[in-house]
């Protein structure tokens, strides 16, 4: 099993490219099912995720050409061979489950596998599966797979979700656009996500209005087309080197970041007395944070347009090397602060309790033996171990491959040291 050796306490200094957003990448993948027209996505982070989803369509019987190390990925999916999601290709990404709504719209019946994805609460899919059957499909539960059917076809609906799930309105999307009728989502996640996807399937002869809104209007269409669409930037990854360069002090331009999409972590980093300079016309975040400690802020996870769960533990680590006590929120999910007794090995103060998490900073961490549990977890380990004195050693980082890409090489480039080696956990 891969693992990360950083030895800690460098600045860094230089400029960091941001990838393909992640999150984007794996839905808008999805959209290949519901045409027999080839998809094309350009920016395409290469990611266990990605390349992972990538497999399950091959199942599915889509004609998948992503040559290793490119960006642009070709999606055929002009002969579906398959209408079964397996237990092994579901299980280990959220993501792979929305295949299942897309699969009923295009060939009538599906049988999908529960998801799985990073273990941070129950993480259930009961909106998911109530926005399919509102629009007509038949579903029963047996043995951990869906299975679905909608013997008359899928009709548009109106859906209001309890809250604002970001899978769960993807899905709807994505499986309202062949519907017959017009669907409206209220109470829909707001994620930038969200827009990109709806950005992609207009562009294949989808006619969706108000993504980006919480009530987001599809007009079902009979056909979609082929089209080439260019995955947005990560917003997460952006965030996680800004506060990468926040922890260990220097000066760091992300380039090619989505700045708009950033909104509430640049004004938590600026209240914590980090330089911040945001060019949305060049796409460029410049991180400053020369000599001066941290200030201690507090955050609340919220849904968008409010400070990501995704960039929570990421946050978490950022504050253990604050002046005061700040406490940290997570609002969306019951179970994601695995990462703080890991921080506490190299020396964080943080207690949890509930949803709440109490963070004294420390003016300093200690390297020390870390593992990581799930993927935004697993760089916020990264990130503390960049701004400890000695060696940290990150165990188990499949975690870490699923969401960022070349992460070594990023920040090697702007001078910090971390290698990958293989072998027992240390
Ligand atoms: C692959 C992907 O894009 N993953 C992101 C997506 O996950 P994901 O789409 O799984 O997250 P959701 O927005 O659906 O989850 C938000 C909340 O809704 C609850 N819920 C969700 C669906 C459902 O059917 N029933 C239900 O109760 C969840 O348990 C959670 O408490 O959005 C999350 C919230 O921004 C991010 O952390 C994940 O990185
Ligand atoms: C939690 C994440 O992914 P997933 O929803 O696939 O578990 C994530 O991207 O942080």
């Amino acid at each position: 099993m891969d693992r990360l050796h950083i030895k800690g306490g460098a600045h860094l200094n230089g400029r960091i490219p941001v990838s393909g957003a992640k999150n984007s990448a794996l839905k808008l993948m999805v959209a290949c099912l519901l045409t027999d027209q080839p998809i094309t996505l350009t920016n395409m982070p290469s990611l266990a995720d990605t390349r992972f989803l990538a497999q399950l369509l091959e199942t599915l019987g889509v004609e998948v050409y992503w040559p290793k190390g490119e960006s642009t990925c070709h999606l055929n999916g002009a002969e579906l061979k398959s209408t079964i999601a397996p237990y092994d290709q579901v299980r280990k990404m959220r993501a792979s489950f929305n295949v299942l709504g897309p699969l009923i719209a295009r060939s009538g019946h599906a049988t999908v596998s529960l998801p799985g994805g990073c273990a941070i609460g129950a993480r259930p899919v009961d909106l998911h599966l109530q926005a399919l059957e509102a629009m007509g499909a038949d579903l029963r539960v047996e043995q951990g797979y869906v299975k679905a059917a909608a013997i008359h076809g899928l009709k548009g609906a109106h859906i209001n979700f309890s809250m604002p799930s970001v899978g769960a309105t993807e899905h709807a999307m994505l499986t309202a656009t062949l519907a017959e009728g017009e669907t409206v989502l209220e109470n829909a996640a707001r994620e930038p996500e969200i827009e990109d996807l709806a950005d992609c399937l207009n562009a294949m002869g989808a006619k969706i209005t108000g993504a980006g809104t919480s009530k987001i209007r599809i007009q079902g269409v009979e056909k979609l087309n082929g089209t080439t669409h260019a995955v947005m930037p990560d917003r997460i990854e952006a965030g996680t080197y800004a506060m990468a360069a926040a922890a260990a002090g220097g000066d760091v331009t992300l380039e090619g970041a989505p700045v708009a999409a950033l909104g509430a972590m640049i004004s938590k980093l600026r209240e914590a007395g980090v330089t911040v300079e945001a060019d949305e016309e060049a796409n460029t975040l410049r991180i400053v944070r020369n000599g001066t400690r941290l200030k201690s802020i507090n955050v609340s996870t919220q849904p968008h347009p409010g400070f990501p769960t995704d960039l929570q533990a990421q946050f978490m680590a950022l504050m253990s090397l604050a002046d005061g006590t700040s406490i940290i929120r997570e609002t969306i999910f019951e179970n994601r602060f695995m990462h703080a007794p890991e921080l506490q090995r190299l020396g964080a103060d943080i207690l949890v309790r509930g949803q709440e998490a109490i963070v004294k900073g420390v003016p300093q961490l200690t390297g020390a033996p870390v593992m990581a549990t799930d993927l935004r977890a697993s760089v916020s380990l990264v990130i503390a171990g960049l701004a400890a004195e000695g060696e940290t050693v990150v165990n188990r980082i499949y975690h870490l491959d699923r969401g960022f890409e070349r992460l070594e090489e990023k920040l090697n480039a702007c001078g910090a040291s971390i290698e990958r080696r293989s072998g027992e956990d240390e």
